[in-house]
């Protein structure tokens, strides 16, 4: 009997589905559908109320909406000052992490707790690293601990409760343990796919998220202060952001359909890791690799300029037509994170000697706004976003490339988290929004 080449069929049958499945612009238009939910703007559709955090990114003047320099507030206070108010040598994830949970500014005895409360719960069930971590590792670090949160209900007796208390328990043992999930599971792909030495480092209890992170990465444990403050500082910047974007939208969605947490949280990952969300950190780096290769003259803008046009026309780089690490569904002026980033970036460039790669980023930095704008209609405004720099500056604290997404998700599943708390503590509404049919009937 000949065996059906499945692939062969499912090609044959693409221009079936490309015809049945392509519904005219004229018709969105014409009911007032907005791609994306979100109108020219960058205006969503309003879907929710939330009081965990704000982003702004327009100013109103009378009936006008002027476009303004990002802004991004948690839970009251503008990220800006959370980072800037640290004082020498103090770790801000952990006291970010309890204002977005819990909706207030922890007291140091509070914050003492809570960090031994995070110290206690770093630990995974017995044998996991070996039975589940270390079985099938993958480059893709995003599947493997999302195969990791799904596998880790197996070991909950009350995986599936949805209380308020058992849900936050679940997430603080989660935002936890994802540094140990995301570390293990590169160490153990580096290892059966690189034929590098494995090394399973456990975290320190005494030791803060950024700490414990580059601890457990680096085969002789050592970092420095500067180091860890860095990479803090680029986690409280990916913790949150809003409830439309996609992954938290997600976790919003999912959760009010009752289910549990560890199903939540990696329907969330796989959110993130899309190239357009959080997977944009790793593709910035793809794309900088590219660009170096295939642009002879760094310093000549119309050289850049002419090969970014030739990604944005799908003939360079992957052939998707986007400059990564730029453009925001919301921001217009400025994405702040992006602020922040680009001073740490100044800063360690000098020190790691990487100042002519600094020079193209800005380079880009500088035309692909205007590439975009020539290329497509752009109403708010382009600008960089907060994963232009992030990659580049993990580069330069020597963490390899396959974690760069992971080190969002390590940051966001406290987003995540609080938002599911919201949703179940507030909502109690399946979220069940329409689509309007353009099906024809037949006989
Ligand atoms: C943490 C984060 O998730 S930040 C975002 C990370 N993602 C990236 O860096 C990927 C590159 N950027 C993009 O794909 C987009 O800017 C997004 C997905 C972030 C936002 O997209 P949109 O909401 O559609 O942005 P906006 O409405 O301003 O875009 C207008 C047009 O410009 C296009 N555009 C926007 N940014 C880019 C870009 N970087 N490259 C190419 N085209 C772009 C959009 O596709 C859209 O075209 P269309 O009208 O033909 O659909
Ligand atoms: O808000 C968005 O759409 C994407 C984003 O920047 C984030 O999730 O941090």
């Amino acid at each position: 009997m000949n065996k059906i080449n499945v692939s062969a069929y499912a090609l044959a049958k693409e221009k079936l589905c490309v015809e049945n499945d392509t519904i005219s612009d004229s018709l969105f238009s014409e009911y007032g559908v907005n791609r994306g939910l979100r109108d020219v703007n960058g205006k969503g559709v309003l879907t929710g109320l939330t009081n965990i955090s704000k982003i702004v990114s327009f100013r109103e003047e009378g009936a006008k909406s002027i476009p303004c320099d990002g802004e991004l507030w948690y839970r009251g206070y503008n990220i800006q000052s959370l980072i800037r108010d640290l004082e020498e040598g103090e770790f801000g994830f952990e006291k970010t992490a309890y204002l977005l949970l819990f909706g207030e500014k922890p007291n140091e005895k509070e914050l003492e707790y809570f960090n031994e409360v995070l110290a206690e719960s770093r630990g995974l069930p017995t044998n996991f690293t070996r039975d589940v971590i270390m079985k099938a590792p993958s480059k893709d670090i995003m599947n493997s601990m999302t195969r990791s949160i799904l596998t880790l209900a197996s070991y909950d007796p009350q995986a599936m409760v949805t209380e308020v208390s058992n849900c936050i328990r679940q997430c603080l043992q989660l935002i936890a343990n994802f540094p140990m999930l995301a570390v293990y599971g590169y160490h153990a792909y580096n290892h059966y796919d690189n034929d590098e030495s494995m090394y399973i480092h456990r975290p320190d209890p005494k030791l803060s998220t950024a700490e414990n992170f580059l601890r457990m990465l680096r085969p002789n444990k050592t970092y420095t202060q500067v180091e860890a403050s860095v990479l803090d500082v680029a986690l409280m910047l990916h913790m949150e952001h809003g409830g439309g974007n996609n992954s938290t939208f997600t976790t919003r969605v999912v959760t009010s359909a009752g289910t549990d947490t560890y199903s939540a949280i990696a329907a969330a990952m796989s959110s993130l890791k899309g190239p357009k969300h959080g997977g944009a950190n790793i593709k910035v780096m793809e794309m900088m690799e590219d660009i170096r290769a295939n642009v002879k003259d760094w310093e000549d803008e119309d050289e850049i300029h002419a090969y970014l046009s030739k990604i944005m026309d799908k003939q360079a780089f992957d052939q998707k037509g986007l400059i990564y690490g730029m453009g925001h569904a919301v921001y217009s002026v400025s994405d702040p994170r992006e602020r922040v980033f680009r001073r740490f970036v100044e800063r360690l460039a000098v020190h790691k000697n990487k100042e002519r790669d600094l020079e193209l980023y800005n380079m880009i930095e500088k035309i692909a706004p205007q590439v975009i704008a020539e290329k497509r209609q752009i109403f708010k405004g382009v600008s960089p976003n907060v994963d232009f720099y992030s990659g580049f500056v993990y580069e330069m604290l020597e963490i390899p490339m396959e974690l760069y997404t992971p080190l969002f998700a390590i940051a966001r599943i406290v987003g995540w988290s609080a938002h599911r708390l919201e949703e179940l503590v507030g909502m109690n509404k399946i979220i069940r929004p329409a689509y309007k049919s353009v099906m024809e009937e037949k006989e």
